[in-house]
């Protein structure tokens, strides 16, 4: 059932050189990147790694995977990420799994973003799936009725009765946009909203896609953009 997502993982992997410094992304398909990689570590292969929230961090650990903390990188050379939405232009919808932040903030560290998804998530316009948005609990009111102006129909996450909380301590707000044209205007437009702490659209961060097909084959594109990169 995830041949595709485990082809795409495990074939991110293949990138990562002896010295390497990695992000280790969140979610069902870096999960085969991150086992994977565990492998090569405890054959001998000499990487260091950051992760982009808790769940990679515990699984890098039973993994053997050495980790060190985001205020000791200065560069990473390669994060490898799954995403909820990609299309042709490499833009991504992420956050379904809550890390939007922390994967934003180590993909904008990185030289190298490898995004590696099954063929369910490749869409021609971004907004069919609900984009997260993270917000600051204090006044959520307020953002939310900013959002609702917005008509982004927000919805706070929950787990069973209780808001879902962030890997930062905040909550996540999934928003419809349906169609999202101007990813790039969006994403603006939302980080300005005071209150909102980031969006899940992440606009020329991908450097290379991997897509992974239930058969087990892959495609890889490489993005014609130049990435955002700080650092
Ligand atoms: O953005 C994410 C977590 O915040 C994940 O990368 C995204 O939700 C994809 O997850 P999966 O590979 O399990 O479908």
């Amino acid at each position: 059932m995830d041949t595709g997502k485990r082809a795409a993982g495990e074939r991110a992997v293949e990138f990562i050189k002896p010295g390497m410094t990695i992000g280790l992304g969140t979610g069902s398909t870096a999960y085969f990147a991150i086992k994977r990689l565990g492998t090569l570590v405890r054959n001998g292969l000499s990487i260091r790694a950051v992760a982009t929230s808790v769940q990679s961090e515990l699984l890098a650990s039973e993994e053997q995977i050495p980790l060190i903390p985001f205020s000791e990188v200065e560069v990473i050379d390669i994060d490898i990420d799954g995403a909820d939405e990609v299309d042709g232009q490499l833009q991504l919808i992420k956050g379904g799994g809550g890390a939007l932040l922390r994967e934003k903030i180590i993909a904008a560290a990185s030289r190298e973003m490898i995004v590696v998804v099954d063929e369910s998530k490749v869409v021609e316009t971004l907004g069919r799936f609900p984009l997260p948005v993270e917000i600051i609990p204090f006044a959520w009111e307020l953002t939310y009725k900013h959002l609702v102006d917005m008509g982004a129909n927000p919805k706070v996450r929950h787990i069973g009765n209780t808001p879902f909380v962030t890997d930062n301590g905040n909550w996540i707000l999934d928003c419809s946009f349906n169609q999202i044209q101007q990813a790039e205007v969006l994403h603006a437009a939302l980080n300005d909203i005071p209150g909102i702490v980031e969006n899940g659209l992440f606009i020329h961060y991908a450097t290379r896609l991997i897509i992974g097909y239930t058969d087990g084959s892959i495609k890889e594109v490489t993005s014609p953009y130049p990435a955002k990169k700080f650092f």
